[in-house]
């Protein structure tokens, strides 16, 4: 699925005008109507409604569905805050079509001495600003959406939360911004939505299906996609029935140190449930026993130091390598990721202490291949390449390095970003915050290896991983429940991940 720049989203509103028979106003009733077919299925009946119209477009949604709503037998408040002295025409048909019906108002808000008085029972619809937004609210707009936010009523924000700039192209100060409790976007998803720090402005968002042409999206060029069910299907391989466990390839992962051989027995063991044929691994000797008896179908080439890894022997027999996980900084190991980075030549995932071992010694990132998948969460890419101030700025960073490096980034987070070479980015639409817990990222790791090893293109095997891994999650989850979730219960759900992903 893709998703476009507020631009390119008006080019294809333009597009559907043109080539449909739909007019501007049209599409508006589309658009206020998909969104009041929603408010009608949840908004509790005799729930007095606040709609507040800017002098957009945005506006003009507001006031259809405020008409929409007051023909449905709400009690309806509509607030025009004319900011802007040229209002749009669309606006002003909605407004008209609006004042048509009988009772129905709609006061000017010349002041903050006309603000609505708003309760905390009342539902508000948000329809100051949207797709048009092009600078930070000032002034009369920032008051009443600190009279929004303060009210404890339920916001429901058309399309984009007032004050959040849809490509996230610049920073925004909450206090500038609708908190909004559901946000309804059109079409598509919106980049903005996928930054952490907009969490409080959107709250929860959904993507209504506004009907705009398919050919017009298809056409529309884009750096950024999200990853749905069917994107993730396409890519998993079919396992041929007379395979043997050399089809599937034969992955080395290394890792573990003192105290942390829990990271990589969860990482060997999601790695050997992700199809893989052999699975070794490289751990210091005093975790031998340890991976022997949690992994037993795992093959142990034990370190000769007892406590961290020292030395690895990187022979043709590997057709995947996967480093990081426990692996701790300790010097010597640093020397063995240098000598493992300059000799390996088949794909590698490299994740956490490796990662903060490339961090600490940047003269291995001219080691790093461009069959390489890393697998950062911000902080561990921070470290790698700079802080970053905001999410937006993290991703702009995120697909430098990646173009930088040839490899594939993986940014973890609630919506992961999957990063190629040429700085394409997809999202993932899996998972759920119980994965937020010890060993999440060792797991995705050994998937992510699994993967590799089973000849899967690094790109395909990072997006199909990642959609995976937050797939299990959230089987994990509706099964049990988020605050129950661990790594090990995260590789029991992995099987039912799978199964979900084949062809019926
Ligand atoms: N795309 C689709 O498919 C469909 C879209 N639809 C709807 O249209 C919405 C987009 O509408 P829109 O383009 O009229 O923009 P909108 O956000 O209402 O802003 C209006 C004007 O405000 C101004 N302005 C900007 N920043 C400002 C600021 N900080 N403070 C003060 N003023 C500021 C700026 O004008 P400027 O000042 O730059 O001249 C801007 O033009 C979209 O979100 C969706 O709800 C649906 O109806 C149907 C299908
Ligand atoms: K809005």
């Amino acid at each position: 699925m893709k998703i476009l720049s507020a631009n390119a989203i008006r080019k294809v509103d333009a597009y559907t005008i043109e080539h449909e028979p739909v007019s501007d106003y049209g599409l508006m009733q589309r658009a206020a109507g998909a969104l009041t077919e929603w408010l009608l299925e949840r908004i509790p009946s005799g729930t007095h409604v606040v709609v507040l119209a800017g002098s957009g477009n945005n506006g003009g949604d507001a006031l259809v569905a405020a008409r929409l709503l007051m023909l449905s037998g709400f009690s309806v408040s509509t607030y025009c805050c004319h900011h802007q002295v040229t209002v749009s025409p669309t606006c002003i048909i909605a407004k008209d079509a609006l004042l048509a019906i009988p009772d129905a108002d709609c006061k000017e808000v010349a002041g903050r001495d006309f603000f609505p008085r708003i309760e905390s029972t009342d539902w508000v619809i948000d329809g100051l600003f949207g797709s048009g937004l092009n600078r930070p609210l000032q002034g009369l707009a920032v008051d009443c959406v600190q009279l929004v936010n303060r009210s404890g009523a339920t916001v429901v924000a058309i399309d984009v939360p007032s004050g959040l700039p849809t490509d996230g192209d610049f920073v925004v100060d909450p206090e500038l911004c609708i908190h909004a409790t559901y946000t309804l976007t059109f079409q598509l998803p919106k980049l903005s939505f996928l930054f952490a720090e907009h969490e409080l402005l959107t709250g929860e968002w959904s993507v209504l299906d506004i009907g705009l042409n398919r050919n017009a999206i298809e056409n529309a060029e884009t750096s950024f996609h999200m990853i749905t069910h069917d994107d993730a299907a396409a890519l998993l391989h079919q396992r041929a029935k007379f395979a043997h466990k050399g089809h599937f390839g034969h992955a080395l992962m290394i890792g573990g140190s003192r105290g942390k051989i829990g990271a990589v027995v969860l990482a060997s063991r999601a790695c050997l449930h992700s199809g893989v044929g052999l699975l070794s691994v490289h751990l210091p000797q005093g975790g031998e026993l340890v991976l022997h008896t949690a992994v037993p179908e795992a093959m142990v080439e034990a370190d000769q130091n007892e406590k961290y890894v020292t030395h690895v022997e990187i022979s043709g027999k590997h057709n995947a390598v996967g480093i990081g996980c426990g692996l701790g900084t300790h010097p010597q190991t640093a020397k063995a990721l240098e000598d493992i980075l300059t000799r390996a030549i088949c794909p590698m995932v490299i994740d956490a202490d490796a990662l903060n071992l490339i961090a600490t010694h940047p003269e291995l990132k001219s080691l790093l291949s461009a069959n390489t998948i890393v697998t950062p969460h911000p902080v561990e890419f921070d470290r790698l390449a700079g802080k970053s101030s905001s999410g937006a700025e993290r991703l702009e960073n995120a697909r430098q390095w990646a173009v930088d490096h040839q490899c594939v980034v993986v940014l973890k987070g609630a919506y992961t970003a999957v990063i190629n070479a040429l700085g394409e980015v997809w999202f993932n639409s899996t998972g759920n915050p119980g994965m937020a817990t010890a060993g999440s990222g060792d797991v995705l790791t050994g998937i992510l290896l699994a993967l590799l090893a089973q000849d899967y293109d690094p790109f395909d095997a990072a997006r199909l991983g990642v959609y995976l891994h937050g797939l299990a999650g959230d089987l994990a989850s509706n099964a049990t429940s988020q605050e129950f979730l661990t790594a090990g219960v995260l590789i029991d759900f992995l099987g039912s991940a799978f199964k979900k992903m084949q062809k019926e």
